[in-house]
Formats: structure tokens, C-alpha cells, sequence
């Protein structure tokens, strides 16, 4: 059940963690080329030697129109509008994509649509040059815009380095690959093989996309989650499980103790004495022995039932058995073998000193006060084994020497070997 609430609860934090992340913990810049950490600029060939001319105009809404009449006579015309960080480098590598809302118009060679030149432009002390705007490194991307719906989303992962840029600046291996941790500018420039002619570039809206947490930590955050959460439960199971066997053993022992006691008289039931003997045998061995055993039964105990009721009775047997397990030493075994019938078992006893232990409770009993001012005697029958296998033969000894101390008279002890 809590398995099964714990999957559920995973099942809906990762939906929900995957959803979030994508659309909520996200992070964005916008690129208009506004406020003190952005510049705006124009530039175009002729600064190179061409004759191309652009033109900026901005609109209320904030849309950026770049105008360029592209002149024949230059190797590579161009025209670019360029948005400058001036508050610092980018780290692009804390953004995943670039959102435009952009669209380019000019003239068309061989009926392909006008292209749009997009450059991340990178800085790093150790690119070759003397660390002007032409010696940033160029990542660029190059499509057309028209019939795509907007915004296009591109990938920052799709910006390569232009070779152009990579064959006039040799560099280390290391810094041979694409680097967006420390952009400077982002241009969108009029395509490659531009024709001559009237190219407008339109900027509606460029912003930068990111995830507060990459996309990658956050599945290895939720792959982890799973792990945790699993592990957790695995752990707890077993916790459980264990108190869970904890709890049935205690019931069990409280019943096993109920099963083995006398209900009445609160001392071993016979099953509760063959227990309690098998106990004591392992436990002591051959040290047990000489064993006693003494069968006590309780005399003219149908009288006491018959002339003060059966619950007098019962308080008779129950105080019995207390004044017997209180008078004997605690290694000793007291149960009720049946009806008014009790067994004592003493180890390490001589049938001489358990007949003395036997007369002195007797007199115990002959002084201890009885419900309804009775007096209660008893009979006792001694006998004795010398080991374990004389155990058996001991308890009918005692029973038999209990049955002759009945016929004796009642009230008196008798030894099986008297
Ligand atoms: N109140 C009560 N009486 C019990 C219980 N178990 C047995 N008895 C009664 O104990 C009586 C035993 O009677 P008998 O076996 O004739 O023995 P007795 O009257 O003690 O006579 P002797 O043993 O010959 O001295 C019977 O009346 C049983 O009903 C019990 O748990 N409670």
C-alpha cells in the first residue's frame, strides 16, 4: 500500500519536475540592444574596404529594421546589426537556445530564399590578434527565416565556429571548439553569398533561454530522487517488518505464557511444569539431582465446595497455590496437576529434606487465615530420583505416598520410601 502511494507520489513529482523545468524554471534574456549593459551597432563592409551601407531605425514597438544597400566590388559584402555587452561577458552556457521573432527580404539567387547570419561572438585572452572586434570568435548559425513560423527556436548547441575565423587564427587545440562562456556580442548579419541590392533585416524580438537547473542535472536529480526514495521505502519495509515479528513474538510469548499457566491459581499448568522441568534438566544436568517430587492435595475439599460455594472454593486453591510457590525457594517448581491437586519440584533435594520442607508448609497452612474462617490441611506425598530417567517413577511415587497419607488420616506427609 505505501509502495504503491510512494510510485504514485514519484510518478507525479517527476511529471511535474520535468514539466517545471522545461516551462517554469526557466531562465530568459532579452537581446534588444536597450539599457546600460547593452549596445546597439550597426556595422558594414565599408569599414573593410566594401561600399555597402546599413541603415537602423527602430520602431515603438521596439522592432530594430537594419537596412543595407549591399555594393558590388567587395569580396564578402555585408551588413550587420550587432548587440554589444557592454556589462560584461555572457555566459552562454547557462542558457540552452535563442529565441527570434526575425525576418530578412532582398534579392534572390537561383529562387533561395534570403538567409540571416547569426554570430555569437566569444572572447578569450589567448585568441590570436590584437583583441579587437575581428579577433572575437565567431560561432554562427545560417538560415532563412522565411515560411518558418516565429519564434524559431535555435539550439545553442547548433552555433559552430566559422572557419573563415578559424584559418586566420590558428589556435591550441583546446580552444579549437566551440566557447559561449564568455560572448561579447551577437550579431545577425545579412547571409553569405549576398547579392547586390536592397537587404532588409527585421528584429522583432531576441531572447535567451535557459533552465534554472540544466536539463541534464535535473533527470540525474530525479533518476537519484527514484534511487533515494526507493531505498528509503527498502529500509523502512524491513524496519517494519521487523517490528511487525517483534510485536508477534511478544503476542505469541504472552500466549505461549497464557497456555502454560493455570488460570486460577496463577502457577503452572502440567504442560507449564513438563516445560519448566525440561528447562531445568538441560539447565543443571546431573547437578539437578537428587530430585524431590511432592504431590499435596488439598483435604475434604468436595465439604469446602459443597458448605461455602465453588467460588470460596476457588479462593481456597488460589491462596493455596500462592502460600506454596511463596514458601518455596525460587529454583523450586510449584503447578497445579489438576483439580485440588498440586505438584512441588525441588532440585538438589533429598527425599529426607524435602519431607522437612513439606512438614513446614504444612504448618504453614495450618496458620495462615482462610476464607470464611476455614481451616484448610492438605495431604503430601514424598518421593525421590536420583537422575532424569527416575523422574517419572518419582512422580507416581509421590502420588501413590500422597493416596497413603489420605488413608492415613489426612494432614500428615509420607515419604514413598517410608
Ligand atoms: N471450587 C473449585 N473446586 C474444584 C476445582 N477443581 C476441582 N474441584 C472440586 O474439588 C473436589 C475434589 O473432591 P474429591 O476428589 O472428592 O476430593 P476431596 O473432597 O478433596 O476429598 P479428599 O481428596 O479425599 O480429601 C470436587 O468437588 C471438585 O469439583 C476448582 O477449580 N474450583
Amino acid at each position: 500500500m505505501v509502495l504503491r502511494w510512494l510510485l504514485a507520489l514519484l510518478v507525479v513529482v517527476t511529471l511535474l519536475g520535468l514539466f517545471a523545468n522545461e516551462h517554469w524554471m526557466t531562465r530568459r534574456l532579452v537581446l534588444d540592444g536597450r539599457g546600460p549593459d547593452q549596445r546597439l551597432e550597426v556595422v558594414d563592409d565599408s569599414g573593410s574596404g566594401g561600399a555597402s551601407h546599413a541603415q537602423l531605425s527602430t520602431a515603438p514597438d521596439g522592432t530594430h529594421t537594419l537596412r543595407c544597400e549591399i555594393k558590388p566590388g567587395f569580396e564578402w559584402p555585408f551588413c550587420d546589426l550587432q548587440i554589444e555587452s557592454v556589462g560584461g561577458d555572457l555566459n552562454l552556457t547557462r542558457f540552452s537556445s535563442l529565441r527570434l521573432w526575425v525576418s530578412v527580404a532582398g534579392p534572390q539567387k537561383d529562387g533561395v530564399p534570403a538567409q540571416l547570419r547569426i554570430f555569437l561572438r566569444s572572447f578569450h585572452p589567448d585568441y590570436p590578434g590584437s583583441g579587437g572586434g575581428e579577433d572575437l570568435k565567431p560561432h554562427e548559425v545560417i538560415f532563412a527565416p522565411a515560411g518558418l513560423a516565429m519564434p524559431v527556436e535555435l539550439r545553442l548547441s547548433q552555433f559552430m565556429v566559422s572557419s573563415w575565423w578559424a584559418q586566420t587564427h590558428p589556435l591550441p587545440v583546446p580552444l579549437m571548439g566551440p566557447q559561449l562562456d564568455r560572448v561579447r556580442a551577437i550579431s545577425f548579419s545579412t547571409g553569405g553569398q549576398v547579392l547586390p541590392g536592397a537587404h532588409v533585416i527585421r528584429l522583432q524580438r531576441a531572447e535567451l533561454i535557459g533552465n534554472w537547473v540544466a536539463p541534464e542535472t535535473f533527470r540525474l536529480g530525479l533518476v537519484g530522487l527514484w534511487m533515494f526514495s526507493l531505498l528509503g521505502y527498502l529500509v523502512w519495509e524491513s524496519w517494519a517488518v521487523r517490528a511487525r515479528l517483534r510485536r508477534s513474538m511478544r503476542r505469541s510469548k504472552a500466549l505461549e505464557k497464557m497456555a502454560l499457566r493455570d488460570p486460577l491459581t496463577q502457577v503452572a499448568n502440567r504442560e507449564g511444569l513438563s516445560r519448566a522441568l525440561e528447562l531445568l534438566t538441560r539447565a543443571q544436568g546431573e547437578l539437578g539431582f537428587p530430585m524431590s517430587v511432592v504431590f499435596v492435595d488439598a483435604d475434604h475439599f468436595k465439604r469446602i465446595n459443597d458448605q461455602h460455594g465453588h467460588d470460596v472454593g476457588d479462593q481456597v486453591l488460589a491462596l493455596l497455590a500462592q502460600t506454596l510457590r511463596a514458601n518455596l525457594p525460587r529454583d523450586d517448581l510449584v503447578a497445579r496437576w489438576g483439580g485440588e491437586e498440586f505438584v512441588l519440584v525441588m532440585p538438589q533435594t533429598p527425599a529426607e529434606e524435602a519431607v522437612a520442607v513439606a512438614e513446614r508448609l504444612r504448618a504453614v497452612l495450618a496458620r495462615t487465615p482462610w476464607p470464611a474462617g476455614l481451616a484448610v490441611t492438605a495431604s503430601w506425598g514424598v518421593a525421590e530420583a536420583r537422575d532424569e530417567a527416575g523422574l517419572e517413577a518419582a512422580m507416581r511415587d509421590a502420588d501413590q505416598a500422597m493416596y497413603r497419607a489420605k488413608h492415613a488420616g489426612r494432614d500428615r506427609v509420607i515419604s514413598a520410601s517410608a
